[in-house]
């Protein structure tokens, strides 16, 4: 038999079913995806908790990807797929570059390993240290939030420190919230597996793990590149509140259209402000309720 695409299953981090688009050649399965409009290919990978990446293809022998250790690379491939699903479908965005640049996902990376991140080129998950965290790509909304920063360093390219990484930061939050609209909280599948009901962040309640939600609350600080993941509170209460007022699908109208067209590497709070309202101004007029919501949310956390 010649390669070609097949169609498997596995279980994810969390035990989900999950059907998987993967690749057969020569009598092995590959977690490579060819189904996705112009050629964008989506694949996963395994550092086999070294750290050289992107490593080895994720492989198996029959479709079948039910072992334990494999739940990681199932919910790479199948939550890149969903991400990618969602940029192209709801923003007409072929992949990170919109050029359908292939997505790689690199799974067991490190050893108990805290994190996840977007390198440059390719996305990154540890498995977690099972305590703090389970693997990382367990997460729909935390692989929207590493695949946002992709498509904002290739836009709006916000520098990653003080108000413009802040920014940047709720960004891959607010994304992450649209791939993953069940609940306002951030990282709460794979964060603390032994803790049930808490999160990394909250947008409706960035207080709740320590984050401001208003300018007056602003921490001015050089640690985590000058408070990037303490004060996108912020931004993401002014998200809640845009989104709860406006519903949304406008919101994803005007935070895409804000972060592709009007925002800039150095773009503050202030900016984003103005770039949403803009957005707003754009697609249902500057008298709109839409505009005077987005212009309210901003109020409310001291941002003009
Ligand atoms: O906010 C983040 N990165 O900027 C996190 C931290 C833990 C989850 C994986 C990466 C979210
Ligand atoms: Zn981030």
């Amino acid at each position: 038999v010649t390669a070609s695409a097949t169609s498997g299953y596995g279980y994810g981090v969390n035990g989900g079913y999950k059907a998987l688009n993967t690749y057969y050649s020569s009598g092995t399965y590959y977690l490579y995806d060819v189904t996705k409009p112009m050629s964008g290919v989506i694949r996963t990978t395994t550092a086999k908790n070294g750290t050289s990446i992107p490593g080895w293809y994720s492989v198996d022998s029959n479709n079948a990807w039910t072992a334990y250790s494999q739940g990681a690379d199932v919910d790479a491939h199948y939550n890149a797929g969903k991400v990618y699903d969602y940029y192209y479908n709801t923003h007409n965005r072929n992949s990170y570059d919109n050029s359908g640049s292939t997505l790689t996902s690199t799974v067991h990376y490190g050893s108990n390993y805290n994190n996840a991140f977007w390198n440059g080129s390719q996305m990154v998950y540890g498995d977690g240290d099972g305590s703090t965290f389970a693997p990382l790509s367990g997460a729909l909304d935390v692989v929207a939030h590493e695949l946002t920063h992709a498509v904002t360093e290739r836009t709006a390219g916000l520098q990653y420190q003080y108000q413009s990484g802040a920014l940047n930061e709720s960004m891959s939050d607010v994304f992450g919230y649209f791939l993953d609209s069940g609940d306002w909280l951030m990282g709460e599948d794979v964060y603390t597996p032994g803790v049930g009901g808490d999160a990394l962040r909250s947008l409706s309640n960035p207080e709740a793990y320590g984050q401001p939600s208003h300018m007056n609350d602003y921490v001015n600080t050089s640690s985590d590149n000058g408070g990037v993941h303490t004060n996108s509170g912020i931004p993401n209460k002014a998200g809640y509140l845009t989104i709860s007022s406006i519903g949304k699908s406008a919101a994803e109208k005007i935070y895409y259209r804000a972060l592709t067209v009007y925002l800039t590497p150095t773009s503050d709070f202030s900016d984003a402000r103005a770039a949403l309202l803009q957005s707003a101004a754009d697609y249902y007029g500057s008298g709109s309720s839409t505009y005077n919501a987005v212009a309210n949310a901003w109020n409310q956390v001291g941002v003009y």
